[in-house]
């Protein structure tokens, strides 16, 4: 959590007001922005808790949605799981993505998909913004209604960064608080949280543009003289230093954080005479860091990645928690049953996304999910989004042999089971004892049988177990794609985690190669996975194995969305191939940073200069190594 959260300062104004007033913006200036632009936002704030309040009235007078005052979506959710009723649907499909759900009725049409997608909202014609694509995630949290909300720090800090399934992650009620707060008496209609969302939208939009022609006016009153050009000036070395000793208002380092972003973004027009694009750079980091309460090395790297206004709202995305999402176990349940139960509980849920037929966001509920009798009989995983994407990556086939070299707590070791249809067999290794008790649990819950649980480090592997037909590897990382999960990951990686990260990370990885047979009629396939957005755990380890093991390429993961990887990076060039990797990131797709690669192995045998080596490519085989020792 930040500063400006933890210190409960109100969020900041928004860029384009900024950007609209040309020139230098005055201290006071600065404060009647402000001011004006929390009026504003206070006023629009009430309006749109007003309009919240609806579906708590239904709740004081006893009436949920499933029953008498039953809004819209409820129905349509009824409709269609009556519908689905009727067909007489598998619970578990392989080959990845396209699983059972409430969505996949055997006859379903693009059509019947596209009516599904009404569901989400009778008259939102945005639906498709949840769909796979690179274009923004509209569905907003409702934790975004409150702007200095500290509700984020419930979420789960522990060392499960990727944000899968403890259920006392997911025991409280979280962000689901900010539902009583819509507690009010009203004749309205009763509105859906869809609703809601889409007229918050639409009210933080009349909001910006409120504030927009405040600041123009004060402006126009003489406040902000551009004169022939009054340029923002940086701070001289004395006033950083006297900075580091008295450090500024939050606000003030906010403006000038703006202030900065707009100079850089019309560089030639509005650059202080005698200063650098670094010397703004330097700047920018510096107030950032104590913006956002991140280290400077890490901010640094992060800052590396974006221009810097997508860096704002990849900072911002890190202010507030992601929705929690649950996957459906089609072991035992089909997604339109499990979410029939959940709603006949007062849950308020929708499907995630197109891109999956097992997943459910769920937006408000009156009990803890991760405490329902569903839950308890393993009908759900409490899993974030991302983490699905490396297994549809992987996709599993029955009766594959799968390694899952570092598989706790489970969330995709059990994906891969229900993929797999409970056949075959999956390895769920991971080198941590403590966290394996939760994996255990998680795959007696669910009702896993075609898993055995081992201990190793992961860099034992293929010396212990090869020739698998697929291997997952789900990388321990810097977990900077988790921020919002876990705040501590902004001040507690410096170039030491790193470099022992990514080491171990290549390690693994060649491990990971190395463990799968070419030879496997079905697979041949190695997906490798990290929470982290950083190019030195992603890009950078891909290209090291692609160098090490010429008998592998890289293959697309199938995930239809999502951002191509990096193929350079800072005057670093990677192997063209690096596009095929994907990238997905929390202010972009609403879900944790994440980083997804596939790979194929074409050969067992690695030809490179002198060495050859052969690897496994039967159950149990050893490696065999000729002429040199292998050095990982
Ligand atoms: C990102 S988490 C895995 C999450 C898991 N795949 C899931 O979906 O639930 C990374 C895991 O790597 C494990 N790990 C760390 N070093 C390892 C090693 N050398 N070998 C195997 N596992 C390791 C950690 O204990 C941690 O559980």
């Amino acid at each position: 959590m930040g500063r400006r959260a933890r210190n409960k300062q109100g969020a900041p104004l928004p860029l384009e007001l900024e950007n609209k007033i040309e020139g230098k913006v005055t201290k006071k200036l600065h404060d009647r922005l402000k001011h004006e632009a929390q009026r504003s936002r206070k006023q629009k704030l009430s309006a749109a808790k007003q309009n919240a309040k609806k579906p708590e009235q239904t709740k004081t007078n006893g009436k949920r949605k499933d029953n008498s005052v039953e809004p819209k979506k409820a129905k349509k959710i009824k409709a269609q799981l009556e519908e689905e009723e009727e067909s007489d649907v598998e619970m578990v499909q392989v080959d990845g993505a396209p699983e059972d759900g409430w969505d996949n009725a055997p006859i379903e049409s693009d059509e019947d998909m596209e009516s599904m997608s009404d569901f989400d909202s009778s008259d939102d014609q945005e639906s498709d913004a949840e769909s796979a694509s690179d274009e923004k995630v509209t569905q907003m949290p409702l934790s975004l209604l409150e702007s200095d909300s500290d509700e984020d720090e419930n979420a789960n800090s522990d060392e499960d960064s990727d944000g899968d399934e403890l259920a006392d992650s997911a025991s409280g009620s979280g962000g689901m608080e900010s539902y009583d707060e819509f507690d009010m008496d009203s004749d309205e209609e009763p509105m859906t949280f869809r609703d809601m969302e889409k007229k918050s939208r639409l009210l933080d939009k009349e909001r910006a543009e409120d504030e927009e022609m405040a600041a123009l006016e004060v402006a126009g009153a003489g406040a902000v003289v551009e004169g022939e050009r009054e340029v923002f000036q940086l701070p001289t070395e004395e006033q950083v230093a006297a900075e580091e000793e008295t450090p500024l208002d939050l606000t003030q380092v906010q403006m000038r954080i703006q202030e900065i972003i707009r100079v850089l973004n019309n560089f030639a027009e509005l650059r202080e005479d005698g200063r650098s694009r670094s010397d703004y750079m330097a700047q920018l980091q510096r107030d950032m860091c104590f913006y956002y309460g991140y280290n400077e090395y890490l901010m640094e790297k992060l800052l590396q990645l974006f221009t810097v206004s997508e860096a704002v709202e990849f900072f911002e995305a890190n202010e507030v928690g992601r929705p929690v999402t649950v996957r459906t176990n089609t072991l035992k349940t089909r997604r339109r049953d499990l979410a029939q139960a959940l709603i006949n509980r007062g849950v308020n849920l929708d499907p995630i996304g197109k891109w999956t037929k097992v997943g459910l966001t769920i937006f408000d509920a009156p009990v803890p999910i991760g405490a329902t009798p569903e839950y308890m009989a393993g009908h759900y995983m409490i899993q974030a989004a991302s983490s699905f994407l490396p297994v549809i990556a992987l996709a599993p086939q029955e009766n594959e042999r799968v390694l899952d070299m570092s598989a706790a707590p489970g969330g995709k070791t059990t994906y891969c089971s229900a993929l797999m249809k409970n056949t075959g067999l999956v390895v769920a290794n991971d080198a941590n004892r403590e966290r394996q008790k939760a994996l255990v649990a998680n795959i007696h819950r669910l009702g896993v049988a075609n898993a055995i649980v081992c201990n190793y480090d992961g860099r034992e592997f293929p010396k212990i177990m090869g020739g698998f037909d697929r291997v997952l590897l789900d990388a321990p990382c810097s977990g900077t794609g988790v921020i919002s999960k876990d705040a501590s990951v902004k001040t507690n990686k410096g170039p030491e985690d790193f470099a022992m990260l990514t080491n171990l990370q290549k390690e693994l990885l060649l491990s990971a190669i190395d463990s799968v047979s070419a030879d496997s009629s079905t697979g041949g396939v190695i997906v490798y996975s990290t929470c982290s957005v950083t190019v030195e755990e992603n890009e950078a380890v891909v290209n090291y194995a692609l160098a090490k093991r010429p008998n592998i390429c890289l293959v697309d993961t199938g995930l239809d969305f999502g951002r191509s990887g990096f193929v350079s990076f800072r005057g670093r060039s990677f192997h063209s191939s690096l596009s095929l990797t994907r990238r997905f990131y929390p202010h972009i797709h609403n879900m944790d940073g994440f980083f997804v690669a596939k790979f194929k192995k074409t050969s067992n045998k690695i030809q490179t200069g002198e060495n050859e080596f052969t690897v496994p490519t039967g159950s149990g085989v050893k490696l065999k190594q000729k002429k040199k020792k292998r050095h990982h």
